[in-house]
């Protein structure tokens, strides 16, 4: 079984969140198993392509409306990645320094297309084209109904939905440069009078996952507008929760930590990187730490970060460090609190990915009030590295967190996005971490918890099985 994935993101090679992280793990479990699994991604100006040598397997241009591109499909000379990575470079649009930005219709069109016309090329065709996010949302449709495509359109396609808030819209301008159909068939790429290319995947894909059970019977609720259709479109809809990559998020094994640690030595591991952690933020090592780590965005809870931080630090008896960046408004109230509360909170504004690996080992609670989480990668990562989760119970915070509660609960759970309830979770939170004997057992325990890519691996597979 050959599968292709077609992603904007892939970890290590380009990662702004946990979608990265998805589709840089999957194909690898996958491989694990009975299936060929590879995935198709731009090439960006990185550090990962500066210090990588690449050569090109196939050259040609791509036709954008009135415009024409040249391209090559490229590959890495010496394979350091667990699966074999395709990468589409069109120098003038896709080779830049960011992954999304302003110009992302042109960019993100010519490469669906350039993939697209690549695929055509493949003696060996995929079995099962696996689209993710918005960004590769026209592929569906453009299989099915694009006539240069027509020798591809027997080949499943599968769309999974990381995030449903944003769908990529277009205005009907960019319309003369989606390769040819049938005009008759064009309210398969509309949705409200103006082309919205996730719309269209979950009009067109053959199957439609979302990263998480409970982020799909969400969706059909609310989902920025789509509701009413994934509802109508329920019978091919299917949610499957994300695992983590264990090789990568291992505290017995990560490179980026202070120090590692295995359930046995826990106590003496999560310690030293907390040491490391407080010393370079300035806090208090004796106090709980709470921490968070992400994009300051409305669905994640960000802007009411800094209140309730404010708040709840005036008791002075825990630590808190963030690490994230986002809207400007929130951070620079984040950035502000640094001269409130000094020696109890700090942030790091920006993206680091060894200071998070550290952050999930050092931290006592790693909070997500998230709005709107449909897997969520962090509790996970938290959980691994001893870490009790403090979440809102959400999307696929609600699949993976249990409340200390229930009899078999392990995290702290609450109901609302709303400052009261945050700040009633960290009170339970604090309460918790005093009763010293229980919260250590607790962190072995879910240290051990098992939330690998090998059963939702699977679980993908079955999916495709049942297509055919
Ligand atoms: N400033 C920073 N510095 C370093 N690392 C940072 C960082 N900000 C975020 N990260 C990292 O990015 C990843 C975030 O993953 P999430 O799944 O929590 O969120 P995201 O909303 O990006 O993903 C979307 O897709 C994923 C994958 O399907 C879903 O789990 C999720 O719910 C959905 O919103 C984690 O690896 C985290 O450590």
């Amino acid at each position: 079984m050959r599968v292709i994935h077609i992603s904007a993101e892939c970890y290590p090679v380009a990662k702004i969140g946990g979608l990265a992280d998805v589709v840089g793990a999957l194909p690898k479990y996958q491989n694990k198993l009975v299936v060929d699994s590879a995935v198709i991604m731009p090439f960006y100006n990185n550090k990962f392509t500066q210090n990588n040598t690449f050569k090109a397997l196939y050259e040609s241009t791509v036709k954008l409306g009135e415009n024409q591109y040249p391209y090559e499909v490229l590959v890495l000379k010496d394979n350091i990645l667990d699966f074999p990575v395709y990468f589409i470079h069109i120098e003038s649009l896709l080779y830049k320094d960011y992954v999304y930005s302003e110009d992302d219709t042109d960019r993100f069109l010519a490469f669906q297309i350039a993939a697209m016309d690549w695929l055509l090329t493949l003696d060996k065709k995929p079995d099962f084209i696996h689209c993710h996010d918005h960004h590769t949302g026209l592929i569906p449709f453009m299989a099915q109904e694009s006539f240069k495509y027509e020798s591809l359109n027997k080949i499943p396609v599968i769309t999974t939905i990381h995030n449903a808030q944003y769908q990529g819209w277009m205005p009907y301008e960019h319309l003369s440069k989606i390769p040819e159909f049938n005009l008759d068939h064009i309210g398969l790429l509309d949705w409200n009078g103006t082309i919205n290319p996730l719309a269209a995947a979950i009009k067109c894909a053959w199957r439609v996952t979302t990263v998480s059970p409970s982020y799909m019977e969400e969706l059909m609720q609310s989902a920025n507008g789509l509701e009413a259709l994934l509802s109508a479109e329920r019978q091919k809809a299917i949610g499957i929760l994300n695992g983590i990559d264990t090789d990568v998020w291992n505290p017995e094994t990560d490179e980026y930590i202070v120090k590692n640690y295995k359930t046995s030595s826990v106590l003496s591991g999560k310690k030293a990187n907390k040491s490391w952690l407080c010393k370079e933020f300035n806090l208090d090592e004796s106090k709980p730490l709470f921490s968070f780590i992400g994009r300051l965005v409305g669905e994640k809870g960000a802007e009411l970060l800094p209140s309730i931080f404010y708040k709840a630090l005036q008791s002075k008896d825990i630590s808190i460090l963030l690490l994230g960046s986002g809207m400007s408004q929130t951070e620079s109230e984040l950035l502000s609190l640094k001269n409130i509360h000094i020696g109890n909170y700090n942030c790091f504004i920006g993206y680091d990915e060894r200071l998070s690996h550290i952050i999930y080992a050092g931290s006592d609670f790693l909070l997500m009030p998230s709005r709107v989480e449909p897997c969520g990668l962090n509790q996970m990562y938290s959980l691994r590295y001893g870490t009790v989760p403090v979440v809102r119970s959400v999307g696929g915070l609600k699949d993976t967190v249990v409340d200390i509660k229930d009899k078999v609960g392990y995290g702290i759970c609450h109901n609302d996005v709303s400052e009261t309830s945050i700040l009633e979770a960290i009170d339970r939170a604090k309460e918790f971490y005093k009763q010293e004997t229980e919260f250590k057992n607790n962190r072995k325990v879910i240290m051990n918890i098992d939330n690998s890519w090998e059963v939702s691996a699977k679980a993908y597979i079955n999916l495709y099985n049942s297509i055919t």
